[in-house]
């Protein structure tokens, strides 16, 4: 769907993008990175808005140098900042896009209604944009990408400014773009956990240059350790405290699940193999306590960063943006998993 070959973006006092190669394929696919790390920068070259300084690049197979027209017609685009005219509805403007994009007065009504209905915009959509809140003005801004029912689309920073909850939602939205239209997705972020469920793919960038590019799956592999959450009784009133004397005395060394609230009723403990399994639910049931769960952890994408050096030296800013990633995302799953 996408590729590059050594792009390179040079402004006067800055190198946006270093001799940046890689191939994207179909899918929903992360662009990850700090500010400023290049992210806009690669989009514009995609779109053949901005032309590269050195190097080549090429979109559903064309020529981002040569057709950056035809490039447009088949791509939608959410650009990242507030762009949006205040004093329309989402709807007179959207069909306006519709019809900038070449759809006929009829077909852009009907495309604009379904879209903006699918983005989740109902009676608000006849009122004026300046009065939406962030979350509905983000949801006018996918519409108009998708509008024109595009093979592939650019989506900045899609979830700036919104609240976790507006930020499931709108993650959401943007995984049943492709499940339900098939359409494939470059979303931007600069938080490393948030696309980790959302995204088949996922490309890191750093000062414009390549850290990382693999499937989710490869960065979120299965751990050895096991996640154990019991529950107490009045024999034991400590369930967690019973079953990790119970597992020392066996010569298993644990540690709680973490200093969250809630996170101390987990037991983390390394799993040998079947036989630790088995161990834990017999403990169990001696102890005639309840097994709320017991699941092997996945990596987090952030984990994958602070615990895996590289072969290729980290600047100090990625290493801190990972690093407050980390926090950002087991924070995330903490309360996810409670
Ligand atoms: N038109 C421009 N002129 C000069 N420098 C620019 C221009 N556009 C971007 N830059 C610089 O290029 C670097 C990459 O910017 P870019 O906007 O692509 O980053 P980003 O990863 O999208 O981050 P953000 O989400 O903060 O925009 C930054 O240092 C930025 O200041």
């Amino acid at each position: 769907m996408i590729a590059t070959e050594s792009l390179s973006k040079r402004f006067p006092r800055v190198t946006a993008l270093d001799r940046l190669s890689m191939d994207i394929g179909p899918g929903v696919t992360g662009l990850v990175g700090a500010n400023g790390a290049g992210k806009s920068t690669l989009i514009k070259i995609l779109l053949g808005l901005s032309p590269a300084t050195e190097g080549r690049a090429s979109v559903l197979g064309l020529d981002v140098a040569t057709s950056g027209g035809e490039i447009r017609e088949r791509v939608g685009y959410m650009p990242e900042h507030d762009c949006l005219p205040p004093d329309v509805s989402a709807t007179e403007f959207v069909v306006h896009m519709a019809r900038m994009s070449g759809l006929p007065p009829t077909a852009a009504r009907e495309r604009t209604a379904d879209t903006l209905r699918h983005v989740g915009l109902y009676e608000e959509r006849y009122r004026p944009i300046g009065g939406y809140s962030t979350g509905m003005k983000q949801r006018v801004k996918l519409a108009q990408a998708l509008v024109h029912d595009p093979q592939l689309v650019f989506l900045d920073e899609p979830t700036n400014g919104l609240d976790p909850v507006g930020r499931d939602e709108m993650l959401g939205l943007i995984r049943r773009v492709h499940t339900d239209f098939g359409i494939s997705v470059l979303v931007t972020s600069h938080l490393l956990g948030e696309l980790e469920r959302t995204c088949d793919h996922v490309v890191v960038v750093d000062g414009g240059k390549l850290l990382r590019s693999s499937s989710t799956t490869d960065f979120t592999q299965t751990t050895t350790t096991l996640a154990v959450e019991v529950t107490d009784t009045d024999a034991h009133p400590d369930g967690t405290r019973a079953l990790r004397d119970a597992l020392q005395g066996r010569g298993i060394d644990t540690e709680a699940g973490g200093e969250l609230p809630g996170a101390g009723h987990t037991i983390l403990l390394t799993a040998e193999g079947e036989e630790t399994y088995d161990l834990v639910r017999d403990l169990v049931a001696d102890l005639d306590i309840g097994l709320v769960r017991m699941e092997q952890r996945r990596h987090h994408i952030a984990e994958v960063f602070k615990e895996e050096p590289r072969q290729e030296p980290v600047s100090e800013r990625a290493a801190a943006w990972a690093a407050t990633a980390a926090t950002a995302a087991t924070a995330q799953q903490e309360g996810g998993e409670r």
